[in-house]
């Protein structure tokens, strides 16, 4: 998913909070958005969510289903939990027994079962986030935008956000969240992107934490073996493509190619990543295992 020249102000006329952001993301990968109260951490995170439209610019390659998790969850609403989220699971699209199935997981592991049939503006700030995120969870999100996620949330709810951004990003999708506390210390193999002055930048990772993309091909008869190697030794794989088609990143942007479809095993991405290992030098060469060259190339963040 990529914002392309991206502006957003709020009124006509009003102070831009942000000008000619271009940032992008890939399947299994997650970034924190770190700056100070108020400097546009919510406004990028809704703009990459599709909840706000840029005034200028645009955001392409946004997968198809989103779960978005705001900062204060809306509890004003007077459904009991287990209502509520059965309407978002149907929102969502999952059909009847799909839809129970998914309520009743995310309700057990975020220990929201016995407020089932309490009403949202009867549940503690804490209880009312945990439910913000159950329903960002229902339809398992190619994108999970995260706003303060930890904000609120008791000591075991707060050990489970880390262990569900690792499972939306092994099942391929791309995690954004913000954090003002520090917290994303628990999310160590995370980009960082900070927003300051109406702009963002990616601080650039440095020492253990560096990883480059290793493109290599492989018979395609072996891709799943390949694959399979490559995950077990730590590796992050981020995408399968034929050797005909060219990487996303050298298309233009008219190009917009489209989401890894969800079903595609490998599309999905392992994690964590190897840190400190030493990648290829700045120019190097990429390695290339297969006679002919011919066969999908998986590329291999490390
Ligand atoms: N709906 C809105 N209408 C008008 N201005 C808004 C709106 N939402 C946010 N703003 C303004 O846009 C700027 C950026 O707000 P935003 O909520 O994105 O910052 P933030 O970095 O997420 O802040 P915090 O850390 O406090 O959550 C602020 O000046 C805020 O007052």
């Amino acid at each position: 998913m990529r914002l392309e020249g991206v502006w957003l102000r709020y009124q006509r006329r009003g102070p831009w909070v942000l000008r000619e952001t271009d940032v992008a993301i890939g399947p299994g990968e997650v970034a924190v958005v770190l700056g100070r109260n108020g400097v546009g951490k919510s406004t990028l995170l809704q703009l990459a969510a599709g909840v706000l439209r840029p005034t200028r610019g645009r955001v392409v390659d946004r997968p198809a289903a989103v779960g978005w998790v705001p900062e204060r969850f809306p509890a004003d609403q007077p459904f009991t939990v287990g209502a509520y989220l059965a309407a978002m699971a149907r929102v969502a699209g999952l059909p009847g027994p799909e839809a129970d199935r998914a309520v009743r997981r995310w309700v057990d592991r975020l220990g929201l079962t016995r407020f089932h049939g309490v009403r949202l503006p009867e549940l503690s700030k804490g209880t009312a986030q945990k439910v913000g995120l159950a329903q960002a969870l229902l339809r398992p999100p190619g994108l999970l935008v995260l706003d303060e996620p930890w904000e609120g949330l008791d000591s075991a709810a707060r050990e489970l956000v880390p262990e569900v951004v690792d499972e939306v990003l092994a099942e391929g999708g791309t995690v954004l969240v913000s954090d003002h506390r520090g917290e994303t210390v628990r999310l160590p193999g995370a980009r960082h992107w900070s927003v300051a002055d109406g702009t963002v930048t990616e601080a650039a990772p440095s020492g253990a934490a560096a990883t480059v993309v290793v493109e290599l091909s492989v018979p395609a008869a072996g891709v799943g073996a390949a694959v399979a190697r490559l995950r077990a030794d730590g590796h992050h794989v981020i995408r399968v493509r034929d050797h005909a088609v060219p990487p996303p990143a050298t298309r233009q942007a008219s190009d917009s190619p489209p989401a890894a479809p969800p079903d595609d095993p490998f599309s999905a991405t392992a994690q964590p990543g190897a840190p400190g290992r030493p990648g290829p030098a700045p120019g190097e060469a990429p390695l290339s295992g297969a006679p002919g060259g011919s066969g999908p190339a998986p590329e291999v963040a490390r």
